[in-house]
């Protein structure tokens, strides 16, 4: 069993891509398959190095390890062998009518009532006019001669499908150019590779029925690749995600501080009949299941992804989350922090409220609240019972309890009106720092 990722290098994966990602690798591992990437370079005119480069560093920060790696780019030669075959064969063949004479064909048609399908008007050229073309300078581009009858398949997620040739038009396989398409090379690629299970977006369901049939052109046996199509990622009003936009991408969402397996977790799950939960690489692996994935489209939920992170980030151990913390972050400060983050972002935040400096809140209607917290607040040195012994005196002395106790608390010491136990950061901040922060809170 051999599966693959076939990105094209035109933009910076997003969720969408990264689904079919994740759903290639998880498949191939779960059944000792190989996981291929492949780099769907043929359209020169879009694809960049840089993008080809973030693929794989997205790639590898999530942990989707590969195999094996192949770019199509280095493979025209193989491309020009089965090009000429079919050819030669005829199911390749020459056409020369410009983008013009096309339009007014398909708009002729659609006013005649017809299909606005491709006439193979070029089909019955014969070699003289071909001939006469050429000596006129035009240089054809290709189509490849469909069957005239239905592709059908058993997909692993769509269940049956069925792709009538007759209502597509001929596809251009050649550009003018030379450049071939990457439905013809990806077809050469998967043969050539021993892809044998296509796992890919719902947006290539006709493109399978192409690819069959091309497939069978170059002598495949039928039934040689599985195919199973996964639902299109939508954002979270439904609208199409787009590499070009660089919406929801990965990049984004690594440098917010959402955790690799926060989302693979995520991506693994989101529209299936599995909850998602936050996963190891082997439990995702284990329970991955191409037979739970729904047929409708799924969206993308921030909020969900959020709350999974914030479970992830909890559960990290303290050397785990070491690269996410400053230098000098002591364990007690991760465990104190890391029920409090939705994204390691906010982080610094909250080192800056244990070690640093923060602004504090303008709190005019408690200042006299906050001297009483200054007055009562214990002296060093510091131990178990200061916490408790604060809050009874300022109790005491206030007449406060509850939230009209706690809150401006806490906007004074944090800044931020929810986080960490206070009990806990009054340990990390120290006496003199509780002491800056309240006459600062004061004054604010
Ligand atoms: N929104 C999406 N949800 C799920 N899968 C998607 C989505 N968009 C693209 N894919 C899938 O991502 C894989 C990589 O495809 P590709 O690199 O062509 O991405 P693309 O976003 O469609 O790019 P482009 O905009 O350049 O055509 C394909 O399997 C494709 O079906």
């Amino acid at each position: 069993m051999k599966l693959r990722f076939a990105p094209s290098p035109t933009g910076y994966l997003h969720v969408g891509n990264a689904r079919q990602a994740v759903a290639n690798f998880l498949y191939a591992r779960r059944h000792g398959g190989r996981f291929l990437l492949r780099i769907d370079d043929t359209d020169t005119a879009r694809s960049k190095p840089e993008y080809e480069d973030a693929i794989r560093r997205d790639l590898k920060w999530l942990g989707l390890d590969w195999d094996e790696e192949a770019r199509q780019s280095e493979r025209m030669g193989r491309y020009a062998e089965v090009i000429e075959k079919l050819k030669a064969s005829g199911r390749l063949y020459p056409c020369f009518e410009s983008e013009q004479e096309l339009n007014a064909k398909r708009e002729m048609r659609i006013k005649a009532g017809k299909p606005p399908l491709y006439d193979r008007a070029m089909l019955k050229l014969t070699p003289d006019q071909r001939a006469r073309a050429e000596a006129n300078g035009k240089v054809p581009y290709w189509r490849f001669r469909l069957t005239d009858g239905s592709r059908k398949w058993r997909d692993l997620v769509m269940g049956d499908c069925s792709v009538k040739l007759t209502a597509i038009s001929d596809p251009v396989l050649i550009r003018v150019d030379g450049t071939i398409l990457y439905t013809l090379a990806s077809v050469i690629d998967d043969l050539d590779m021993g892809i044998t299970h296509v796992v890919r977006g719902e947006d290539h369901v006709t493109n399978t029925g192409v690819q069959i049939d091309i497939a069978d052109a170059l002598g495949a046996k039928p039934d040689r690749f599985t195919f199973a199509h996964l639902p299109l990622l939508l954002d979270s009003d439904g609208g199409k995600l787009s590499k070009r936009f660089d919406s929801l991408g990965l990049k984004s969402l690594r440098a917010d501080g959402i955790e690799p397996m926060t989302i693979v977790s995520y991506l693994a799950r989101v529209g299936t009949s599995d909850d998602p939960e936050v996963m190891t690489m082997e439990e995702a692996i284990a329970s991955y299941d191409l037979s739970h994935v729904s047929k409708s489209a799924a969206r993308f939920d921030m909020r969900q992804l959020l709350a999974l992170n914030r479970r992830a980030l909890h559960n990290l151990p303290f050397e785990v989350a070491r690269e996410h913390l400053p230098p000098e972050a002591t364990e007690d400060f991760w465990n104190a922090v890391r029920g409090n983050v939705d994204l390691t972002a906010e982080i610094p935040h909250w080192w800056d409220v244990t070690q640093g400096t923060i602004i504090p809140p303008s709190q005019p209607d408690d200042r006299v609240f906050l001297q009483q917290a200054l007055d009562t607040l214990p002296s060093e040195p510091w131990g178990e019972t200061t916490w408790t012994d604060w809050v009874n005196a300022l109790k005491a002395a206030s007449g406060r309890k509850g939230k009209a106790l706690f809150m401006p608390l806490r906007l004074a010491l944090t800044g931020e009106d929810s986080g960490p136990d206070l009990h806990t950061l009054l340990g990390l901040m120290g006496h003199a720092r509780t002491v800056t922060r309240l006459k600062d809170a004061i004054h604010a």
